[in-house]
Formats: C-alpha cells, sequence, structure tokens
C-alpha cells in the first residue's frame, strides 16, 4: 500500500482540493459503514484562490489564447503560475499540519495544475504549476503532467479519472451499467458496462456558463442551490439552438476546453431565465451522454460542486429518467474525488500502469502517463 496526496485545482478556479488516499495501484484501501457503503477514504483539505488570485487566474485563461507552444507563458502567465505553484504547497503544507503528517509518511503527491490550454486537435494541452518545485519544497516525490504523453499520443488528454471511478465502484461493489457524472466547471461522464467496461467523455458544460452569468449579473460567484435558476424560466427556442451545437451528436472520445462555450449566448435574458436556461442547456446536455451509452445507466452517481445545486440536480433527474444520487449519498466525496483521483493516477504512474484508454480518451492503446519530479 502506498500514501498518496491528490490535488486539483479544477476549471471553476475556486481554489485547491487535497486528498488523501491508500492505495496498492489497483484496489483502494476502503472500510465499510454498517449500511454497506465504504467510509471516507481518508481526510481531505481545501485552499480558496482570494479574489485577486482568481482574477489572476481568469486572465491567465486569456493569455494563454496566445500560446503557440507549451514552454511560452505570454502575459500574466509567469506569474499565474508561480501562483498555482506557490498556493498548492499552502495547501499542502496546511493539510499535514492539520492532520499531523510529515512529509515522509507521504509516497507520493499527484498534482493537476490549472489548466490553461486544452487543445486536443493540436495535441497540446497545458497545466501551468512547477512540479519539480513543488517537490522540493515539500521534500515528497511530485508526478505531475498527466495528460501529457496521452494527448502526445492522439488522446483527448481528458477525462481521466475514469480510472479512478471505477476502481471506486469496484470498492463499492457497485455492478454496472452506471453512470458515474463529474459537474464541475465542465462536465464528464464514465460509463461502466455490467462487464465492466468503460465509456468516457466531457458531457458538455458544467457549472463553468452558470457561474460565469451569475458573476456577470449580480456579483455573485454562483447560483446557490440554483435558486436564481429555479425562479426563472428557460427560453425554449434558445435552449433547443444550443442543444444544436455539433458537438453533443459528436461520437466519443471528446474532450472540452472551459470557454467552448460561453454564458454570452443567453444575452438579452432576465438573470432568472438566463439562469434557468444555462441550468437547463447544462441538464440536457448531459442526457445527450445517453445517446452514446452502450447499456443505459441503471444508477447515477452525481459528483463535483454541481451536486449542490438543487435546480440543476432536479433537471438531471428528469432527464436521465433513472436513479440518480450523489457521490456524498453512497460514501465518495463529491467535492474532493478530482483529488483522490488525482491522488490514484500518481501512484498508476510510479507503477508504470495505464491511466488512459481507447475508450477513455480515445488513445491507441492503454497508456501510462505522469512526469516524475524527486524532492
Ligand atoms: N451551493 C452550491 N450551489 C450551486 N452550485 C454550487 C454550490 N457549491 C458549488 N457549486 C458549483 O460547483 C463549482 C465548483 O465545482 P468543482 O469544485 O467540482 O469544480 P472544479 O473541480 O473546479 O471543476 P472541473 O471538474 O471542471 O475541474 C462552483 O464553481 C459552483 O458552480
Ligand atoms: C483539460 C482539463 O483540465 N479537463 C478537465 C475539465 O474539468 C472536467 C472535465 O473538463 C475533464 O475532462 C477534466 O478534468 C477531469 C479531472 C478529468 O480529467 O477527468
Amino acid at each position: 500500500m502506498m500514501r498518496a496526496i491528490g490535488l486539483m485545482s479544477g476549471t471553476s478556479l475556486d481554489g485547491v482540493d487535497v486528498a488523501l488516499i491508500d492505495t496498492d495501484g489497483t484496489a483502494l484501501k476502503v472500510a465499510r459503514t454498517e449500511n454497506g457503503f465504504i467510509e471516507p477514504l481518508g481526510p481531505t483539505g481545501y485552499r480558496a484562490y482570494s479574489d485577486e488570485e482568481r482574477a489572476l487566474l481568469r486572465q491567465a485563461l486569456v493569455d494563454a489564447e496566445k500560446i503557440e507552444a507549451r514552454d511560452e507563458r505570454p502575459g500574466c502567465l509567469a506569474e499565474a503560475e508561480e501562483l498555482v505553484t506557490r498556493s498548492h504547497a499552502e495547501a499542502v503544507e496546511a493539510f499535514l499540519a492539520e492532520n499531523g503528517l510529515d512529509p515522509g509518511q507521504i509516497g507520493v503527491i499527484g498534482f493537476h495544475g490549472q489548466t490553461v490550454v486544452h487543445r486536443p486537435d493540436q495535441r497540446m494541452t497545458i497545466q501551468i504549476g512547477d512540479g519539480q518545485r513543488l517537490a522540493a519544497r515539500l521534500g515528497i516525490p511530485v508526478v505531475y503532467e498527466l495528460r501529457r504523453a496521452d494527448i502526445e499520443a492522439g488522446g483527448q488528454g481528458a477525462p481521466l479519472v475514469p480510472v479512478f471511478h471505477r476502481a471506486l465502484a469496484e470498492a463499492s461493489g457497485f455492478a454496472g451499467p452506471l453512470g458515474i457524472l463529474n459537474l464541475g466547471g465542465v462536465a464528464n461522464v464514465t460509463l461502466i458496462t455490467e462487464r465492466g467496461d468503460l465509456l468516457a467523455f466531457d458531457t458538455g458544460p458544467g457549472n463553468a456558463l452558470i457561474d460565469d452569468w451569475m458573476r456577470e449579473r449580480t456579483g455573485r460567484p454562483l447560483d446557490d442551490g440554483g435558486r436564481t435558476a429555479a425562479r426563472g424560466r428557460p427560453d425554449g427556442a434558445l435552449l433547443a439552438w444550443l442543444l444544436t451545437h455539433p458537438f453533443f451528436a459528436r461520437k466519443p472520445p471528446k474532450s472540452l476546453d472551459r470557454n467552448w462555450f460561453s454564458h454570452k449566448l443567453a444575452g438579452q435574458l432576465s438573470t432568472e431565465d438566463g439562469a434557468a436556461t444555462l441550468t437547463a442547456f447544462t441538464a440536457q446536455a448531459v442526457a445527450r451522454a445517453l445517446d452514446h451509452a452502450p447499456e443505459p445507466p441503471l444508477r447515477w452517481i452525481v459528483a463535483g460542486g454541481g451536486a449542490r445545486n438543487g435546480e440543476l440536480m432536479r433537471l438531471l433527474n428528469y432527464h436521465l429518467r433513472t436513479e440518480i444520487t450523489t457521490a456524498d449519498a453512497v460514501g465518495w466525496s463529491s467535492a474532493y474525488l478530482e483529488a483522490q483521483a488525482f491522488a490514484y493516477l500518481a501512484v498508476l504512474s510510479l507503477l508504470g500502469l495505464p491511466i488512459t484508454f481507447p475508450s477513455t480518451t480515445g488513445v491507441r492503446e492503454p497508456l501510462t502517463g505522469g512526469v516524475k519530479a524527486l524532492p
């Protein structure tokens, strides 16, 4: 068994998620509760970005549009990369102190970094953050650049979490057909068939459009509980038009960059109707995943911050036409699932085991990935 920490800073730009797990690289070490679900995998932590830090990261996404080669850092990107490395180091230092852990007790850190560019057609994906400096500051080996080998070999470079979803489903004793939905800034699904085969892809926007809309209209960072959307009425014509985007009909594998869809599409609508339209768009884009499902899932598990948006969950319940539960309700962690996944992926990487597959990223054969930095 190895003890690993995973670090995720997702497309919502809210902060750094930290999670600790124990794994041998195939099975997860789990304990069971009385009702048969698994106990939490390990402690978790969070380091929020301040408003200024978030503004710098937002600007980094804009400046990154100019990048033509992966090592370029135009505009504020060098400063943003420094922020990403430092904030992750602070997150781990606080986490170790809170949990009474020493760096020597941690075998590896899986470091996602912050995605600023994701262009599978150009075989380029960039997650800023300096893994070597992080390893040196913390005194712990770090595995980073986990998307790079896949995208350079012709895969989508995303999603990477399906192999962890499958390990969690196995640890929980859940049989397929099962759907696991992550509602982050972008939404992605993992479909597990009865035989245990995986199919995974991004479904479209997650919370990003709703967040951007709320920020522009109200100055608030999100639609808490989906209450604004619940007060509005979706614009049917706009919704129908949004769903004609060719991305939804495209066969998987497929992945998205955060900025491929824009909240500005809701244009002239009232705050409530715009939120309702973008929330309905997100839910119906997820439901289009059923068009590609080899077996329609009998059960859906929903993770990511969007699981806390009651209106989005209500619409998903309707459109997915079957039982949906939050990850928290089955003993998984809605908020820290991705951080846990990156801990797991780092261990797979150290062992040289595959992290991506033809059915998850479209890479030609199962492939390991990640770059290892020693302290
Ligand atoms: N109480 C809430 N009500 C509505 N939405 C919420 C609530 N709490 C969190 N969210 C949504 O969840 C988002 C954060 O989700 P999460 O942390 O899963 O995203 P991420 O990890 O950054 O994204 P990704 O999975 O795309 O990398 C917030 O930006 C917000 O939109
Ligand atoms: C390029 C990139 O950072 N993609 C993220 C993003 O956020 C959700 C979705 O789009 C997913 O494809 C991916 O993250 C998760 C962790 C993944 O790779 O599985």
